[in-house]
């Protein structure tokens, strides 16, 4: 993808996200045209990846380019500006449900193949499994993270708090992580002195040798790491747990991350069903392989499988499903009034968002009956877990925290080139056979690392290159020096990935001026802790982390300081000198398109959009020399700003102020800027009827947005909406539309 050097690249994504830009991206255009740059779409759906992998199958008009693969290839292009929005990461179900939306559309693709067997259906399943899952980000990630909430966000929120749940000593709420057989415990690790290529095998007991992974090529430089998680220790840590909090009440919730983890996480989950519901298992196990039930996809694919019996049978095994929970604790629920609970579906139990959100409302999750309870939090892994823990621990001891006061936690990641367990999937299998899985040299046959396996356990190599190291040390200096903050390195020297790390680290500090800076490294759950002590005496802390607690991190701090991930200012500067920014930090809300549909009312924040988009102009009218780019930057915080103090965000409540709406009122403050600022007499003289058009019409536009709310609506797909459809719903104010007119030309 070639793009001009006065280009931003706009994805197109899903959900809510996508709603929303139906409405921001025609006002967004109608401001940066005056600058002479131009706001290109990129679609990245699930529906146009899933499409973009099986032109074969499609008719000439319905084949679309793979603007994944473009966009790859543009983030090496030091010109690059992309703004990206968050996408679904779909589970296999998410993944069925949009296949069968695209096929009764008319696209003639494949079914996803479960068993597959014949080649044509490997095949098949292989372009699938690139969909599948956190496709799009690792892809887009060709740099590390700096996720911070701008100083006016958070001034915003210290005015104007979001409701927090209260903590009490006496709450059961804690976390349950294997102590023993995780992906902590046997963890090798190693940094390679020269580049090297190598291959992942199994030697199983009976001799056979199975080459899992044929070639790797490794950097000089490189962190690799080999490491697997027991099933044996995993099922019986399962049984313990949930025989635990059936005897002392507690409810029990899991809390995976089978999105980005798509190989592990997936399988990790489908182990607790099983146990959870073990008696079924074994009464019915038989049928349920007959039926291809693989309850890695969440409870929802056994009653899917299920469907398809005889009703007196599929009754009986129901009856057996149910009859499992007499003498297993009860369950946190998803959606109570409609029976969803916590081991329905994978994607509905995110650990970023679900555990902060717990954590938010005083350590409750909802019950069947959907009150809020103490729960057992459920997060196998042990190695990030336990920093959840010791948030839990702090809150008991000091109460809930405190928006109006706290500090600020910024982050800065270890993400780029698919740093760590985030670009394992490649590199993960399900042992078949009990022996020893070795990553070995393929040009001398060294063994560089071993483990010791058995059936039915979950092996991974992770890779960290230099390159992104050196990047990350030098964005976490900058960003201390940059903000006055002090920065800790959240680093685990007993754990031999981190204790590898830390001596690049400390390596890499020395490159730079340091002096006057505060630069620690802590374990996590000591970093936690001094953070938290800071937090609560109003000092901020940047956490300087690997990839999992920066995506763990960015949630869980935003949600407690702001309410929301939404309102993170989220830059990837791009290693090879172009920059993405991403809109907030959270994912795409699918709660709010049913809100949207059932009631027509968004209540999606598109403050993250607003934040990329200020920052991406900034950063182009630097780099090109475009003065116009940075007015428009420059008033776009301050239409911002104003926007937070009127209090024109979007409520959820349907029948008030809406996604649409705060767009609107976005536009006229921006345009109401630029009219006023002295800095561009051209950009002035354009804007200044429009800010007078909207200034005058306000209650009219207004009321048209609000007028359309609480009826039903009709968006012709839920993957692939209708655009002619969506925009109608987006656009529903004839007066601003027509508004956004009187700037062409
Ligand atoms: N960068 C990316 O591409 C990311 C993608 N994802 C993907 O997003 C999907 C949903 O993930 P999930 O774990 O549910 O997390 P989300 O962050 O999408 O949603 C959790 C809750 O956060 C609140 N929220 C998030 N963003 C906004 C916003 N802009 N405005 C208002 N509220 C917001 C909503 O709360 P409320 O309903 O109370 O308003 C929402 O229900 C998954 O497919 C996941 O894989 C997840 C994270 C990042
Ligand atoms: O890509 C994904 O699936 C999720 C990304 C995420 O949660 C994050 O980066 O914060
Ligand atoms: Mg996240």
């Amino acid at each position: 993808m070639t793009t001009g050097k006065s280009t931003i690249i706009y994805t197109l994504t899903d959900e809510a996200p996508l709603l929303a830009t139906y409405s921001l991206l025609p006002i967004i255009r109608t401001f940066t045209a005056q600058a002479g740059v131009d706001v290109v779409e990129s679609d990245i759906s699930v529906a146009t990846r899933i499409l973009a992998e099986f032109p074969d199958s499609l008719t000439d008009e319905q084949k679309v380019p793979d603007n994944l693969a473009a966009l790859g290839q543009l983030t090496q292009d030091p010109s690059a500006n992309i703004i990206k929005l968050p996408n679904i990461s779909a589970s296999v179900p998410q993944l069925q449900a949009a296949i069968r939306e695209l096929q009764s559309r008319g696209y003639k693709i494949p079914d996803l193949p479960e068993d597959p067997k014949t080649d044509e259906e490997k095949a098949i399943l292989k372009s699938y499994s690139k969909v599948l899952g956190s496709a799009v980000n690792p892809v887009l990630r060709e740099g590390n993270s700096d996720r911070r909430a701008p100083a006016s966000i958070k001034r915003f929120a210290r005015k104007h708090p979001h409701s927090m749940g209260e903590w009490s000593m006496a709450s059961r709420s804690h976390v349950a992580h294997m102590t023993h057989g995780d992906f902590y415990h046997g963890e090798k690790s190693m940094t390679l002195e020269a580049a090297r290529d190598v291959k992942m095998e199994l030697i199983g007991k009976s001799g056979k040798t199975t080459v899992l992974k044929s070639k790797v090529s490794l950097k000089a430089g490189e962190i690799i790491d080999s490491m697997f998680m027991s099933k044996k220790a995993l099922c019986e840590f399962y049984e313990t747990q949930f025989e635990d909090a059936r005897k002392t009440g507690v409810m029990l919730s899991l809390h995976v991350k089978a999105t980005m983890m798509k190989v592990s996480h997936p399988i990790v989950f489908g182990h607790a069903v099983k146990i959870f519901y073990k008696e079924a298992f074994a009464k019915h196990g038989a049928l349920f392989e007959e039926l291809g039930v693989n309850v890695n996809n969440g409870l929802v694919n056994l009653y899917e499988k299920i469907d398809t019996l005889p009703s007196t049978k599929k009754e009986e095994i129901i009856r057996d499903l149910h009859a499992c929970h007499e003498h297993r604790p009860a369950l946190a629920m998803v959606d109570s009034a409609k029976g969803i609970s916590n081991l329905h579906a994978p994607n509905d139990v995110i650990v970023d968002a679900s555990m902060p959100a717990m954590i938010r409302i005083g350590g409750k999750m909802w019950d069947a009956n959907g009150k809020p309870q103490d729960t057992k939090a459920v997060i196998p892994e042990s190695t990030f877990a336990r920093i959840y823990q010791e948030v839990i621990n702090f809150c008991k001891t000091n109460g809930n925290f405190d928006p109006t006061t706290m500090g600020t936690v910024p982050n800065v990641g270890l993400m780029a080139q698919k740093a760590e367990e985030y670009g394992s999937h490649d590199k993960t299998f399900e042992i078949t056979e009990d022996g020893v899985a070795n990553i070995v040299d393929l040009a001398t046959g060294e063994v560089l690392l071993t483990q010791n396996v058995e059936q039915g356990d979950i092996w991974r190599m992770c890779q960290v290159k230099d390159a992104p190291i050196r990047d990350w040390v030098k964005l976490a200096v900058t960003r201390a020096r940059n903000s006055g903050m002090p920065a800790v390195f959240w680093l685990d020297p007993y754990r031999p990935h981190e204790a590898e790390l830390i001596k690049k680290v400390e390596t890499y500090l020395k490159d730079h001026d340091t002096k006057g800076l505060d630069i620690q490294i802590m374990s996590q759950v000591r970093a936690m802790r001094y953070t938290l002590e800071r937090v609560i005496r109003g000092l901020d802390t940047i956490s300087v982390t690997g990839n999992i607690l920066r995506d763990y991190l960015t949630d869980l701090f935003p949600i407690m300081e702001l309410g929301t991930s939404a309102k993170m200012l989220s830059i990837v500067p791009l290693m090879a000198g172009g920059g993405m920014y991403e809109t907030g930090a959270g994912g795409s809300a699918p709660k709010h398109v049913k809100q949207l549909v059932e009631e027509n009312h968004l209540r999606w924040d598109s403050l993250g959009e607003f934040l990329a988009l200020a920052v991406s102009l900034e950063d182009m009218g630097i780099k090109t020399g475009n003065n116009k780019a940075k007015v428009l930057a420059k008033t776009l915080d301050d239409a911002t700003g104003k926007l937070l103090d009127n209090n024109k965000s979007p409520s959820p409540k349907t029948g008030e102020l809406d996604n649409r709406g705060s767009h609107f009122y976005l536009a006229m403050y921006w345009a109401q800027e630029l009219a006023a600022q002295k800095d561009d007499a051209e950009l002035a003289a354009k804007f200044a009827p429009l800010a007078k058009h909207l200034t005058e019409n306000e209650q009219k536009i207004a009321d048209e947005l609000k007028s359309v709310q609480g009826n039903a609506v009709d968006i012709g797909g839920y993957f692939l909406a209708d655009p002619v459809k969506v925009s109608a719903v987006m656009r529903p104010s004839a007066t601003l539309n027509k508004a956004l007119e009187l700037v062409k030309g």
